[in-house]
Order: structure tokens, then sequence, then C-alpha cells
């Protein structure tokens, strides 16, 4: 059923991430600058550690582009490290001699799992005594590579659908953004200038006080964000089975990203606490065609798309690194300890913005080629329009 089909690979501190996306059409625009351009944003964001100021990503593609234009093959892309130098001792894919990595200093064994991290878990169930074999692939460094892809996708969307994705931060901790802000392509320039990637100029300042007092305090945040998507055809997904629905993808897709654990479509949880009356979107005619009269859905019905615009938000948890470190067991002693710390973000709600835009558009990317298919851009863009054109409710 999936027309797309995308995976990574690679550690936190390896040499690279890798991507792959298998089942794009032929002829879309894919620069190593646009993909640049996004993982700079994502690199953004009041709050973000060390790490992001000196990381550079550094862009191969390796299959799949040819002067400027996908091919229609699989297309891999590269995401290098820059602070591979370092590590390359304790992630070395081949044996190391142990003088060696002591000389690093950089290997000491982590047994002091963090909560909130996958540390623990995974040292149980893959064997591990400690954590780096763990926290190397948890980390959120892989989202990288997935924001490498949704800047494909993007591309594929824009030129094939006329489709463009845009996010931002709605509330972070305590501070919250007017509810109805919906920022458009024109304010991405804006969001991406703001600290927080928030338009409300007070809520902005808010949420850096809060971030300058989780700082103060050794503390961490978390926070919402909100992605939209303008220009969705009527009719992306389905109503007829659970995992066609489009809903279901999408929520899918954004919970799979590191360290959020809930999802809204529309106005979601608020919905349960208002009458009918009050929760759906009225059907008008106008002069421009059917309408409707608001946009609580979040722009899909039954699982499909309704045409209007599509909005959905997800929830990230404080980051799980605290600085002013959690209850733990030293798995080597059994004894109470302190968890594990090492440099870390304070709160990476607005980069966690852009990996939700980067997971949006590869299910959307993937929803288009699912109903319209198409091998190459003019192929596609043929097909949406015809569909479109001849869509005999309107
Ligand atoms: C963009 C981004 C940056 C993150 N940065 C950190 C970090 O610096 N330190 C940390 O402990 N967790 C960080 N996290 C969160 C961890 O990756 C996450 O807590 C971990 O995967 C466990 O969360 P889970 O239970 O939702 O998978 C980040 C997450 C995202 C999306
Ligand atoms: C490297 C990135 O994010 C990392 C995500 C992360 C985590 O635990 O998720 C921990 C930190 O890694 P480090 O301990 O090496 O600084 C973040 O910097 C990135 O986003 O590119």
């Amino acid at each position: 059923m999936s027309r797309l089909r995308w995976l990574t690979a690679g550690e936190s501190h390896g040499p690279a991430l890798v991507a792959t996306l298998e089942g794009l059409p032929a002829g879309v625009p894919v620069t190593t600058e646009l993909v640049a351009d996004h993982l700079a944003r994502r690199r953004l964001g009041y709050g973000r550690g060390a790490r992001m100021k000196f990381e550079q990503d550094e862009i191969t593609f390796l299959g799949g582009v040819r002067h400027g234009l996908s091919l229609g093959s699989p297309i891999a892309v590269m995401v290098g490290n820059t602070e591979w130098p370092k590590w390359e001792k304790v992630m070395s894919a081949d044996p190391v001699d142990p003088s060696e990595l002591k000389e690093t200093g950089r290997n000491a064994p982590l047994t002091r799992p963090r909560p909130g991290h996958a540390d623990l878990a995974g040292m149980q169930k893959y064997g591990f005594d400690e954590a780096r074999p763990i926290l190397e692939r948890a980390s959120a460094r892989e989202t990288a590579a997935r924001v490498a892809l949704g800047a494909v996708a993007r591309s594929f969307l824009k030129e094939a659908a006329g489709i463009e994705v845009v996010s931002h931060v709605v509330e972070l901790a305590a501070a919250k953004a007017p509810y109805g802000l919906y920022p458009t392509p024109a304010d991405v320039e804006n969001l991406d200038a703001d600290p927080v990637r928030c338009l409300d100029a007070d809520a902005s300042k808010a949420m850096v006080a809060e971030i300058d007092q989780a700082h103060k305090d050794g503390d961490t945040l978390g926070g919402v964000v909100e992605v939209l998507a303008y220009g969705v055809p009527v009719g992306l997904g389905s109503h007829v089975h659970w995992d066609r629905r489009l809903d279901a993808r999408l929520a899918a897709a954004l919970m799979g990203i590191q360290a959020i654990k809930g999802v809204e479509v529309g106005d979601g949880f608020e919905l349960a606490r208002v009458p009918g009356s009050k929760a759906h979107d009225e059907i008008v005619r106008t002069d421009e065609g059917i309408k409707r009269t608001s946009g609580r859905s979040g722009g899909t019905e039954g699982g499909l798309t309704t045409g209007e615009l599509l909005r959905v938000r997800a929830a990230m948890k404080p980051i799980a690194t605290v600085p002013r470190a959690l209850a733990t067991v030293d798995v080597a002693t059994g004894e109470a300890a302190a968890a594990h710390h090492q440099r870390s973000d304070v709160c990476a709600v607005p980069a966690a913005g852009i990996v939700a835009e980067a997971m949006v558009a590869l299910v959307l990317a993937d929803a288009v080629l699912e109903k319209f298919g198409g091998d190459s851009v003019p192929e596609t863009r043929r097909n949406v329009r015809s569909y479109l054109d001849n869509l005999h409710i309107r």
C-alpha cells in the first residue's frame, strides 16, 4: 500500500547517519543546499546544548539524484558527524585495543541509566552492561536523517501537489501561544528567526523565560508543537481500514519521534470537552464552493483529508538528561546513584517542530503517491489536477 519507504541508520557519535527513500518519482528538485537549509533549521532553537553550535551536518548524496533532480531510483543521503574524529576509537566498527580506548577518556562505562531515556530498558533487552550501545541509537541525533528525507518529501509535495508544511511552537512548559494562531508559509522566515519558533511576541518571551529558569534550576523542559499543511487536496487516506486512515498514519509518524508522548489532530483532546454543536466544522456553500465554517477537525474526517487546513500537534516530554541528576541505580554495584549526565539540551521543542514537519511531509508524500501515482513529477501533477478538476461535488 505504501508507495514511499524510508529507513535511517547510524549512531549519534558514529561517522555519519544515512537515510534512504524509495519510491520517489523522477524530476523532484533536490540539492545539497536544500537539505542543508532544513538541517540548519533543526539545529536552531533556544535551549539546545553545546553540540548544536559546533556540529556541522555534512551532506553527501550517494544515489538517486543527478544535476539537482531526483532520478526515480532510491535516494540515499549521508549526514556526516563532524564530531567523529573525537569518537573514532570509542565508536569504531572494528575492535580497538583497550589501552587506546582508555586514552580517549570517553569510554567510562555508563552504568547509571537515566530515567526517561532508553538506557535501562535497552540494556536489559539487548544484554549490555552499560548504556553507551543503547543511547547512541536512542539519541535524537537520528532525527537529522529524517529531516534530510523530509526536505526531499517537501520538495515533491510542493512541485507535484502545491502542498506546503509549516510548524510552530504552541506551548513550552507553562507558556502558551494564543489559540488560533496559524502561521502560513509566508511566516516561516520570521518563525525561524524567533528563538523558540513562536509567532506571538509575548508568548515567545514567556517561553524564553521558562527556558532561562529551567537552566538556572538545573532542569529541563518539554512543550507542544503544531504542524500545518496548506494545499492538501480532499481525499488522501481512507475511511475503509484502520491502517489507511491518514490521521492514524500521521499520529504514528509523530509518536515515532524521540520524546513525543501525545498527538492531537485538530483540536484533539479539547473536542472531548465540548458538545457536538461546538466540536464539528459546519458545511456551507460559498462563492468558491463548499467550505467549512471552522477548522476544529484539523482537516481530516473519517481518516480522509477534507481539503481544509491540515493541523496536527505533538507533545514532547522534558529532556531526559536532567542536569540536577535524577535518582537511579548503578547497575554495576546495585547501589542507589545519581543518573549519568553529560552536556545536553535544556529544551529541544523548537527542533522537534522541524522534525515533526519532516514526518508529516513524508506521510503526506506517501499518501499523495498512493492516491495519484506517477513516476515523474509532471505525471503526478497531471493526475492531481485531473482529479481536482473532475470532482463531482464541490
Ligand atoms: C530534537 C531532539 C533533541 C533531543 N535532545 C536530547 C538531549 O540533548 N538529551 C536527552 O537526554 N534527550 C534528548 N532528546 C530526547 C531523547 O531522545 C528522548 O528522551 C529519548 O529518546 C527517550 O524518549 P522516548 O521515551 O520518547 O523515546 C531529544 C529529542 C529530540 C526530538
Ligand atoms: C546530537 C543531537 O542531539 C542530541 C540528542 C541527544 C539525545 O539524547 O537524544 C543528546 C545530545 O547528544 P550529545 O550528548 O552528543 O550532545 C543532543 O545533542 C542532534 O540533534 O543532532
